[in-house]
């Protein structure tokens, strides 16, 4: 399969801070490509580089085959982390203003529907709801029909509700073929929407693949979690994190068997499938956030 970015051994120092160290990774054509990690991972630092708004300290990126240059950034859209709207304008004229700057943009109204822009058309920017706001923001990285798209933690700072329509949005935008980087620090939002992931910690990828195939990888099972406040120790291989004790094994009926020989109760209990945000934790030994 074509890859849209090749990036080998990029690397962004700042004075004496790295805050990328020599990550390399590829993104396919068509895919959701996720670059997930927390606050200061350096997810924006890479991102902005390979939109050509930073220039590396070292290393190569490619796109779309050929060495980045400017003119591949035709084909790309970019929505920032932080973009100042004008105030005083509507909706449709913020994007009716984007949309007359290229030669052949998306038609006006498929921009509208795929951003799901029809009922705040006449609303002042300064009067959008956070995923309003998004949903702009997103059809002004749209407007010029781009081929590759970049979205830097579009739905920071969302209510769920508002974060789950976001994620139909760029299942629309995929769906129509087009290949998107994006950057979250929500694991839950990766599993959803990106066919490959590259987790950063402290400027390095530490993690990659599908996350199908890096939970498979590893973790075995399921996960029995336990409070804490049901007791005080627990005998066997356990980890500690979110308030409780998580026991990862293959059979969950003789884990269970063996809590219950040990006189531990059972309340407030839970199965679960590792997920993404397990991963990252088993990796760095540390919780995501905080
Ligand atoms: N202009 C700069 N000068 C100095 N250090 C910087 C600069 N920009 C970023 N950094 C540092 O580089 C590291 C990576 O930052 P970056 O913003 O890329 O992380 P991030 O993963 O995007 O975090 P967030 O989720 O908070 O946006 C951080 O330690 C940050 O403080």
């Amino acid at each position: 399969m074509t890859n849209v970015i090749s990036v080998e051994n990029l690397t962004k120092n700042y004075g004496s801070k790295t805050a990328v160290n020599g990550i390399s990774f590829s993104v396919a054509q068509g895919d959701c490509f996720g670059l997930l990690g927390p606050n200061g991972a350096g997810k924006t630092t890479t991102i902005e580089m390979l939109e050509g708004v930073l220039n590396p300290s070292q290393g190569k990126i490619s796109l779309f085959g050929e060495p980045a240059n400017k003119s591949l950034y035709k084909r790309v859209g970019i929505q920032f982390q932080n973009t100042a709207l004008q105030d005083y304008l509507t909706v449709i004229e913020t994007v009716k203003l984007f949309h007359a700057l290229y030669e052949q943009p998306m038609p006006l109204d498929e921009l509208i529907q795929l951003c799901a822009l029809e009922d705040i058309l006449q609303q002042d920017a300064r009067t959008l709801s956070g995923g309003q706001r998004q949903r702009l923001l997103l059809a002004l990285a749209l407007v010029n029909s781009p081929d590759l798209v970049f979205l830097d933690e579009p739905t920071t700072g969302l209510d769920p509700q508002a974060r789950r329509n976001f994620w139909s949005l760029i299942e629309a935008i995929k769906a129509q073929g087009r290949s998107i980087v994006l950057t979250t620090h929500y694991m839950d939002e990766a599993q959803v929407l990106c066919d490959d992931i590259a987790i950063m910690d402290q400027g390095q990828i530490i993690a990659s693949g599908s996350p199908e195939a890096l939970l498979a990888d590893h973790f075995n099972g399921a996960v029995v979690c336990i409070p804490l406040e049901n007791t005080n120790d627990i005998s066997g291989a356990h980890s500690i994190a979110n308030g409780r004790y998580e026991i990862e094994t293959e059979q969950v009926d003789e884990t269970i068997q063996s809590l219950i020989q040990q006189n531990i109760s059972l309340e407030g209990m839970q199965v679960k499938r590792p997920t993404l945000e397990d991963l990252f934790l088993k990796l760095t030994g540390h919780a995501l956030r905080g």
